[in-house]
């Protein structure tokens, strides 16, 4: 069973002390929404399991291994990681080229964000809710089961926000998992961990 273990986990930031004594178990089929104030730590956590900040203290373990997560996980970060000048499409075949299981081929997978009639024109001239959209459809071209979604609703018009709802609840409907920092409910049954603020 795919499950993601987290123990007693303490991060320093800055020298100062964000996260302490953190606990939460994660499963095959299960999201969980990390919710708190401005600077509680919720992108910190998201950052931590990702392997993208050290941890003071803890542990992280995927299987059953305190290995770094890495081929497993995708991190739905504020930043979009495209490439300006490449094309929608061209920017989802080079990141299909990344290690995981294949996913939907792109065309399919901007069909289901709603952008297939954009896939020619460059990155650069997309609006912050179509970047965010493309985000999306990275999340479908790899598959990889441990979704770490930092504040996905951003910037999305109410039509993107039913379909990252769809896109959530298919991925746990196929045994995905999902973490997911967020300042307004899930659209899908989930437990929530509330984080204080520092
Ligand atoms: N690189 C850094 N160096 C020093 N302090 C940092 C760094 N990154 C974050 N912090 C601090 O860590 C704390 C937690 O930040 P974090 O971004 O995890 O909060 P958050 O809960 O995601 O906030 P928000 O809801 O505003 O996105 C904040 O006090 C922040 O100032």
């Amino acid at each position: 069973m795919i499950r993601l273990d987290v123990r007693e986990l303490a991060v320093e930031r800055g020298g100062r002390a964000v996260l302490a004594g953190i606990g939460f178990q994660l499963a095959a089929g299960e999201a969980l929404a990390l919710t708190g104030a401005n600077g509680a730590g919720k992108s910190t956590l998201l950052r931590a399991v990702a392997g993208l900040v050290p941890l003071t203290g803890g542990r992280i373990d995927w299987q059953g291994s305190s290995e770094p997560i890495g081929e497993s996980l995708h991190y739905f970060g504020h930043l979009d990681a495209l490439k300006p000048t490449l094309a929608v499409a061209d920017n989802l075949v080079l990141w299909s080229k990344v290690a995981g299981a294949p996913g939907l081929p792109v065309i399919e997978a901007l069909e289901r964000v709603g952008l297939d009639h954009l896939d020619d024109m460059p990155a650069a001239y997309l609006s912050a809710g179509q970047r965010r959209r493309v985000a999306f459809a990275r999340l479908l071209v790899v598959r990889r089961p441990l979704w770490l979604l930092d504040e996905p609703t951003a910037a999305l018009d109410a039509s993107a926000e039913a379909t990252f709802g769809d896109l959530l609840a298919d991925h746990v409907a196929s045994g995905g998992l999902a973490l997911v920092a967020t300042h307004r409910p899930l659209p899908i049954p989930a437990a929530t961990l509330r984080l204080g603020a520092s």
